[in-house]
C-alpha cells in the first residue's frame, strides 16, 4: 500500500470505464439512426409514445439512483447503521398513489408536459411558475450527480477531477441529444445492469475478505450496525421509522408522482395499464438497490470496524469511503475496481442524461413552443440544442458544487425536499381539492418555497460549527456513538432544541412533507380569501374524486360484509358473481365523468379506487 494511501487505477480499469462510456454512445447513435431518426419532437421527447413496461421501470429507478445513493447510502450504514434501510417502507405508498391516482390523470389527459396540467387546471401563470421551479430543481441536482462521482474518484485514485465530469457530461449530452428519450431508457437499462453487477461484485468479494457470512455477519452485529426499528415520534432525530417511512412518502410522491423525468416516462408508454404496471415495477427495483447498497455499508463495517480509512487519514470525507474501500480491497482482483467504477459513473450518467431530456422537453414545450410557433423539423433541432445547452449548464453546476460541501446523500435529498416538495403540493392543490384557484396556487407555490429555503437554510447554518457532532444522535443510539470515538455533547439529551431551533432541527426527511403541506395550506386559505373555484369551473378530468371514490370504496366494503355475514342476502339480490360484476361496473360509470374515457382497460376500474 503506498504509504499516503493513494491507489491507483491499472489499465484494464481504464479499459472497463472507457467500454462504458463507448457503449451508452453507441446506444445513442444506435437510436439517432434508426426508427424515425429523432426527427420529431414525438419521438425524441416521448419515445413515439410506444415504450414497454420493463425497460421503463429499470429507467424510473435509475432517475433518481444516482452515484449519490451508491455512494452516500453506505457511508451513512457503515457510520449510523441500517437505520436508513427503513426507508423502504416509504416506497410501499410512495408508488401506489402514483400508480393509481397519478399516472391514470395525466395519461387521460395526454399531457405535453406535466407542467401542462397546472394549464389546465389553474392558468398559464401556473404552468410557468412550475416549470421554472423545476429546472431549479434538476439543474441543481444535475451538479451533484455529475461532481459526485468524479469527486471520489479523484480524491481515492488521483484521476483527473474536471476531466471525469468533462468526459462523462460530453458523453451523456451527446447520446442525450442524438438518441432523444429512446436512447435514455435504453441506456439506462444496460447503466442499471452495469450498476448492479458492480455492487454485487464488491459485496461478494467484501464479504470472502471479511472471513465469509458468519463472520461478517458477528462483526457487524457485535458492532451495532443492525439497528431495531425506532419508532420515536421526534421529527428532529435525522433517522426513524417515521422520518423515512413516513416523511420519505412525499419524497417519493415528489419524485414518482409529479417530476416530470418521471411522468415523461409514464407518458410515453404504448397503454395506461403498461404506464401503471411500470411503476409497480419499480418496488422491486428499488428494494434491490436499497439493499445493495445498504449491504454494502455492512460489507465495509465487517472489513474495517471502528478502524476507518477515515480515521486514519487516508481519505477526508465520507463520502469518499466507498470507492477507498473497493480500491483497497479488490486490488487483487483486476478489473474489478474498474467495474465498480463503471458502476458508480452508469448511475450518475442514467440520472444527468434524464435531467437533460426532460429538461429540454420542459424548456420547449412549456416555454418556447407556447409562444413562437415553428416547424416540426425546427422544433426538434431546438429540442436537440436545448439538450446540449443543459450539457454545458450541467457542468457549469459541477463547478458550483464544488465550491459548496456537504454530505452527498443528505444534500441530494434536501434539495428534493425543498424544491420537489413545494411542487408537489401545487399539484396536490389542484388536484385534490377542486376550489383552489390559480392566486392560491401562485401564492402557495411561493410560500412553500420560502418555507423550504427558511428551514433548509436555516437548519443548514445551526448545523455548520461542528458539522460532525452535531448530528442529532438519537439516544438509544450511544452505543454507535460511543464506538465511533465521538463525542456526543450531553446538551444534546438534555436540552431539546426549542422554538425557531426546533423548526430548524427538523429531520431532513421531513421537509418535503413540510413544505408541500405549507402550498396547500395557503394555496386553500388564500383561494377562499380571492373567491374559490367552483366545481363546474374546474376542466374535467384535472381534479380527483376523492369523495366519490370513498364513496364507493365503502360501499363496497360494506356490500362485501354482508355477504359474508348474511349468506341468504347474497342470493336474494343477484345471484353471487353477477353481484360483484355488477357493482364493479358501477365504480366504473362514475369514474368516468369524472376523468374523460379513452381506452378504459381492466385495470383502470382499480386506479378509481
Ligand atoms: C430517491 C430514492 C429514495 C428513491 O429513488 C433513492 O434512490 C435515493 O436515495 N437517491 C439519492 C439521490 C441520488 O442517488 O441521486
Ligand atoms: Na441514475
Amino acid at each position: 500500500m503506498d504509504p499516503t494511501g493513494q491507489k491507483y487505477f491499472t489499465i484494464i480499469d481504464y479499459v472497463i470505464f472507457a467500454l462504458l462510456l463507448v457503449a451508452s454512445m453507441a446506444i445513442g447513435l444506435y437510436y439517432a439512426f434508426t426508427g424515425g431518426r429523432q426527427s420529431t419532437t414525438q419521438e425524441f421527447m416521448y419515445a413515439d409514445r410506444s415504450m414497454k413496461c420493463l425497460p421503463l421501470s429499470l429507467s424510473l429507478m435509475a432517475t433518481f439512483q444516482s452515484a449519490v445513493a451508491i455512494i452516500g447510502t453506505p457511508a451513512e450504514v457503515y457510520a449510523n447503521g441500517t437505520q436508513y434501510w427503513f426507508i423502504g417502507c416509504c416506497y410501499i405508498l410512495g408508488l401506489l398513489i402514483p400508480a393509481h391516482i397519478f399516472i391514470p390523470m395525466f395519461y387521460r389527459l395526454h399531457l405535453t408536459s406535466v407542467y401542462q396540467y397546472l394549464e389546465l387546471r389553474f392558468c398559464k401563470a401556473v404552468r410557468i411558475c412550475g416549470t421554472v421551479t423545476f429546472i431549479f430543481q434538476m439543474v441543481i441536482y444535475m451538479g451533484v450527480g455529475i461532481y459526485t462521482p468524479a469527486l471520489a474518484l479523484n480524491a481515492v485514485t488521483g484521476f483527473h477531477l474536471w476531466g471525469a465530469v468533462l468526459a462523462t457530461g460530453l458523453v451523456c449530452t451527446l447520446y442525450t441529444a442524438l438518441g432523444g428519450l429512446k436512447a435514455v431508457v435504453w441506456t439506462d437499462v444496460f447503466q442499471t445492469v452495469v450498476m448492479f453487477t458492480g455492487q454485487l461484485a464488491v459485496i461478494i468479494v467484501g464479504v470472502h475478505q471479511a472471513g465469509g457470512l458468519s463472520d461478517a455477519w458477528v462483526k457487524v452485529r457485535d458492532g451495532g450496525r443492525i439497528s431495531g426499528i425506532d419508532l420515536n415520534p421526534d421529527p428532529t432525530v435525522r433517522h426513524t421509522f417515521w422520518t423515512l417511512g413516513v416523511g420519505g412518502v412525499f419524497l417519493m410522491l415528489s419524485l414518482y408522482g409529479v417530476n416530470q423525468a418521471q411522468v415523461q416516462r409514464y407518458l410515453s408508454s404504448r397503454t395506461e395499464k403498461e404506464a401503471v404496471m411500470s411503476c409497480y415495477m419499480v418496488f422491486p427495483c428499488l428494494q434491490v438497490a436499497l439493499m445493495l447498497s445498504c449491504l454494502m455499508g455492512l460489507v465495509m463495517y465487517a472489513c474495517y470496524g471502528n478502524n476507518s480509512p477515515l480515521e486514519q487519514q487516508y481519505i477526508t470525507s465520507k463520502d469518499q469511503m466507498v470507492l477507498y474501500f473497493v480500491m483497497d480491497m479488490l486490488q487483487n482482483f483486476p478489473g474489478l475496481p474498474g467495474l465498480f467504477v463503471a458502476c458508480l459513473f452508469s448511475a450518475s450518467l442514467s440520472t444527468i442524461s434524464s435531467a437533460f431530456n426532460s429538461l429540454a422537453t420542459v424548456t420547449m414545450v412549456d416555454l418556447i413552443k407556447p409562444h413562437y410557433s415553428m416547424t416540426e423539423a425546427r422544433a426538434t433541432l431546438l429540442s436537440k440544442m436545448l439538450a446540449l445547452s443543459y450539457g454545458i449548464i450541467c457542468v457549469a453546476m459541477a463547478y458550483v458544487v464544488h465550491l459548496m460541501n456537504s454530505s452527498v446523500l443528505q444534500a441530494a435529498l434536501s434539495i428534493f425536499g425543498m424544491v420537489g416538495g413545494p411542487l408537489l403540493g401545487l399539484f396536490c392543490l389542484g388536484i385534490f381539492f377542486p376550489c383552489a384557484n390559480s392566486i392560491g396556487a401562485v401564492t402557495g407555490l411561493a410560500a412553500g418555497l420560502v418555507m423550504a429555503f427558511w428551514v433548509g437554510i436555516g437548519g443548514f447554518l445551526s448545523r455548520m460549527p461542528s458539522s460532525v457532532q452535531v448530528l442529532p444522535f438519537n439516544s438509544t443510539n450511544t452505543v454507535l456513538a460511543a464506538s465511533e470515538n465521538i463525542t456526543v455533547p450531553a446538551v444534546i439529551d438534555a436540552a431539546r432544541p426549542a422554538g425557531l431551533n426546533g423548526l430548524y432541527s427538523l429531520s431532513y426527511m421531513w421537509y418535503s412533507a413540510l413544505n408541500s403541506s405549507t402550498v396547500v395550506l395557503i394555496g386553500l386559505i388564500i383561494s377562499f380569501m380571492t373567491g374559490p373555484t367552483k366545481g363546474d369551473d374546474v376542466a374535467s378530468g384535472t381534479v380527483y374524486p376523492v369523495m366519490r371514490t370513498a364513496q364507493s370504496l365503502l360501499h363496497k366494503l360494506v356490500k362485501l360484509s354482508a355477504c359474508c355475514t348474511s349468506p341468504e342476502h347474497t342470493i336474494d339480490g343477484h345471484k353471487k358473481i353477477n353481484g360483484n360484476v355488477k357493482e364493479d361496473a358501477g365504480t366504473e360509470e362514475e369514474t368516468e365523468t369524472f376523468l374523460p374515457s379513452n381506452a378504459v382497460s381492466p385495470l383502470e376500474h382499480e386506479t378509481s379506487v
